[in-house]
């Protein structure tokens, strides 16, 4: 990547961090944010009505990368990224073959040197395959350059297992990220157990499935020590348990994702796979408990749980459909929408939730404007309305709720390490 010098000028300049929120100019020199220059050494962009603030962070996404890349590969994972704001991304490891080695990390860090056009981190499992039955070589993959640890997609049930993770992890100083799902509890299920469930016909899926893993890892938290980050947090028990937890200063921490704060059980009633994912959409009440958990720092940041797959795949029963659905290119607008507009939060506070929070969460660099550090910047234009269509997709899949759903918000330029890699609705060097 070549950098030239940028001056972006006249933008709303908010960077959460250090509490700045003024109209001005950001400039950047040799990919750093620096101090003032003259205009003759840089090209001018203007910001006039935009938003200038650090590029965003999501610390959970599906790339697919090696193994499904018919569905996401880094290339298009990362351009999807960069079109929906991201300049920083964690990737979670049920790729195939699974992160559960040295050797699937270095062959995704050799990729993503080649072909991604945003940061990409790489996370480790907890367990061999993802099968939870022996612990994975942790020391090796720390080693290898995972920042995280997880066997997302699947949740270790064996809780004296869970508790070796911890030990380690902690030992090895890496977060653990568990996607909480007692298994049991949910066999067979298909959505959020409730009115709507019983309505459809259709298998419940307990918010006491998710509730009885927090607990569960507030607990082993507190034993061993190790932080534990529970992944996309969907139930208002959940929230409590957490939010309990944090006054006693356990090591603990959660994710909301842009679906769970914004959508309901009851858009099953069509059946559709599109609004199918794991853990479900759940009712209103569930869905208020996330946003107040988010406004009052019990919840620490929105990750997307960005999990691609192709349209063929979900066109079929719902009960057969597989789990999740895309969320890089709508997470910004739809985060404004829900948060921003609807639920009273300030431009500043959505954006820390999207940048700083979860980047220092995850001790990953990025998400503040800080002079000197590396330009990971986004432009975007909070009143652009915009339409998400299959066409204009920079993912291979757009398995999203908001297909053709009008939008309100979006990303006009991504900046990393000083270099555009994303203007004017196209990635730069993406063929025609
Ligand atoms: N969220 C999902 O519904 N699916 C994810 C797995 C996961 O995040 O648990 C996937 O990999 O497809
Ligand atoms: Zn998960
Ligand atoms: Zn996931």
């Amino acid at each position: 990547m070549s950098s030239e010098n940028l001056i972006i000028r006249g933008g709303r300049i908010i960077d959460p961090e250090s509490g700045r929120d003024e109209v001005g100019d950001l400039y950047i020199r040799d990919g750093k944010i620096s101090g003032s220059f003259s205009e003759d050494e840089a090209r001018v962009i203007d910001a006039s009505g935009k938003v200038v603030c650090p590029g965003l962070v999501d610390i959970h996404v599906h790339f697919r990368d090696p193994g499904q890349t018919h569905k996401e590969d880094i290339r298009t994972g990362t351009m999807s990224a960069a079109a929906g704001g991201f300049t920083s991304v964690i990737c979670m490891p049920n790729t195939s073959p699974t992160c559960d080695n040295a050797g699937t990390i270095q062959h995704i860090n050799d990729s993503v040197a080649k072909k991604a056009v945003i940061r990409v981190y790489p996370t480790g499992c907890l367990t061999r395959n993802m099968e939870g039955k022996d612990l994975a070589p942790i020391g090796s993959l720390k080693k290898a350059g995972v920042v995280a640890v997880t066997d997302d997609g699947k949740c270790v049930q064996n809780n004296a297992l869970m508790r070796q993770v911890a030990t380690y992890s902690k030992m090895f100083d890496l977060p653990v990220m568990d996607h909480c799902q007692d298994s049991a509890l949910t066999e067979g299920s298909v959505m959020h157990e409730g009115e709507w469930s019983l309505r459809l016909g259709l298998k419940g899926w307990p918010a006491a499935a998710e509730d009885i893993i927090v607990a569960r890892n507030i607990i082993l938290s507190e034993l061993t020590g190790a932080h534990i980050h529970m992944q996309h947090v969907s139930s208002a028990d959940s929230v409590e348990l957490l939010r309990q937890a944090k006054k006693k200063g356990i090591r603990v921490s959660g994710e909301a994702s842009p679906h769970h704060i914004t959508l309901t059980d009851k858009y099953l009633g069509g059946y559709d796979p599109f609004f199918k994912m794991n853990p479900p959409l759940r009712s209103e009440s569930h869905r208020l408990a996330l946003i107040e958990g988010l406004r009052d720092g019990t919840l620490d940041c929105i990750a997307t749980d960005h999990a691609p797959h192709r349209e063929y795949e979900k066109d079929v029963e719902l009960d057969i459909a597989p789990f999740g659905i895309v969320g890089l290119e709508t997470s910004l607008p739809i985060c404004l929408e829900t948060l921003h507009r609807g639920s009273g939060f300030s431009l500043p506070q959505v954006i820390d939730l999207m940048t700083s929070k979860p980047a220092r969460l995850m001790n990953i660099p990025g998400g503040t404007l800080a002079d000197g550090v590396d330009a990971d910047v986004l432009i975007f234009d909070p009143e652009r309305e915009w339409v998400p269509s299959r066409e204009e997709f920079k993912s291979k899949s757009f398995n999203s709720p908001w297909l053709d759903v009008p939008l309100k918000g979006r990303a006009d330029t991504t900046i990393v390490a000083g270099s555009i890699v994303y203007e004017n609705g196209r990635v730069v060097g993406e063929e025609e």
